[in-house]
């Protein structure tokens, strides 16, 4: 399946540590979920937690949820116990921390054949390499790392990230240029909701696929934002069946509401109907799951 035909507007992070996060993510409404091995788990917890979720994907329970796992770097003492616990487990991806270059995932692309793979953009290296990281046959999607971004440019958080703007587009540009999912970093103060409203609207006017979260208390927001609204899915249709008239007439050129329409409107119009769908058919399989 194109990665890019299914909704990727909520992206939770749950620790691989956390039973009851993972038992509680089989009724959440996200369209993915990041099972972290890395960051979000204590260095005495890392082989608990890989068992534990092993365990829990062999279970199942999360239904048309994509399920990413994001191991432990491979310099790290846990990378290559993470990577051989996966095999043959049922997962989508599996997500790179700190990728800095194309040999960092040709070096797990080796380990574990089959598997679709993402990367962590969270490194000055990172940044000045996406291209050729988007670029490796077995690279499906980005996930921007923006605290460790933060870390490493010694920036300061402000609400319009603009210490950020280069790193989010340079990833976003390479994603898009290869044609895979890119998603946008998480935003901290999980119950600031009129903050996460912001962060996430401002992500869907870049073009992000969708937003990385950490709790459950964001999700209805970035499903939301992420998703086309009523009056974009009308203008959609509106300027498909003006462009089908136009066309009928010999004309290349229409206008709805006063502004031009043209093929390249009908292709950004139709996709915004096929992610409309993609929605409809995800929440439905969550109502049933
Ligand atoms: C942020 C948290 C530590 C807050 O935890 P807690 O105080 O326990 O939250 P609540 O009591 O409000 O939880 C309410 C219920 O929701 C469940 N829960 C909480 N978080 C999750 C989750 N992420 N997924 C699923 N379910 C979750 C609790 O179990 C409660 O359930 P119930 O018992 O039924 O009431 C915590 O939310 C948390 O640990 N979040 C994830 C943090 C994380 O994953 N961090 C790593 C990723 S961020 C990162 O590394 C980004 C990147 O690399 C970068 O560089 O930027
Ligand atoms: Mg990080």
């Amino acid at each position: 399946m194109d990665p890019r035909s299914r909704p990727w507007r909520s992206v939770l992070y749950i620790p691989g540590s956390k039973a009851r996060a993972l038992e509680k993510a089989r009724g959440l409404e996200a369209d993915a979920i990041i099972f972290d091995l890395e960051d979000a788990v204590a260095v005495e917890e890392k082989a608990r937690a890989r068992d534990l979720l092993v365990r829990t994907l062999a279970e199942g329970g999360y239904g048309r949820r994509a399920k990413i796992v994001r191991i432990n770097g491979f310099e790290t003492p846990w990378g290559g116990d993470d990577i051989a616990a996966l095999g043959g487990a049922e997962i989508d991806a599996v997500l790179i921390p700190k990728v800095g270059s194309a040999q960092d995932v040709e070096a797990v692309a080796r380990e574990i054949p089959g598997v679709a793979l993402w990367a962590m953009i969270e490194s000055p290296q990172g940044v000045l390499n996406a291209a050729a990281i988007a670029a490796h046959p077995r690279m499906q999607g980005f996930v921007m790392g923006t605290n460790d971004l933060a870390k490493d440019l010694g920036m300061r958080f402000r609400p319009d990230r603009l210490p950020l703007m280069h790193a989010l587009q340079a990833a976003l540009m390479a994603a898009r240029a290869e044609g895979i999912v890119c998603i946008d970093g998480v935003f901290n103060a999980y119950l600031d909701e009129e903050g996460l409203a912001t962060e996430c609207e401002q992500g869907r006017d870049m073009g992000f696929d969708g937003k990385t979260l950490i709790h459950p208390a964001q999700l209805a927001c970035a499903n939301r934002a992420f998703a086309p609204s009523e009056a974009e899915i009308d203008l959609a249709r509106r300027q498909i069946a003006a462009f089908d008239a136009a066309e009928a007439e010999g004309l290349g050129v229409a206008v709805v509401d006063g502004k031009i329409v043209e093929n390249l409107h009908i292709v950004t119009a139709r996709q915004t109907l096929a992610k409309a769908e993609a929605i409809a058919v995800m929440e439905q399989g969550q109502e049933t799951a």
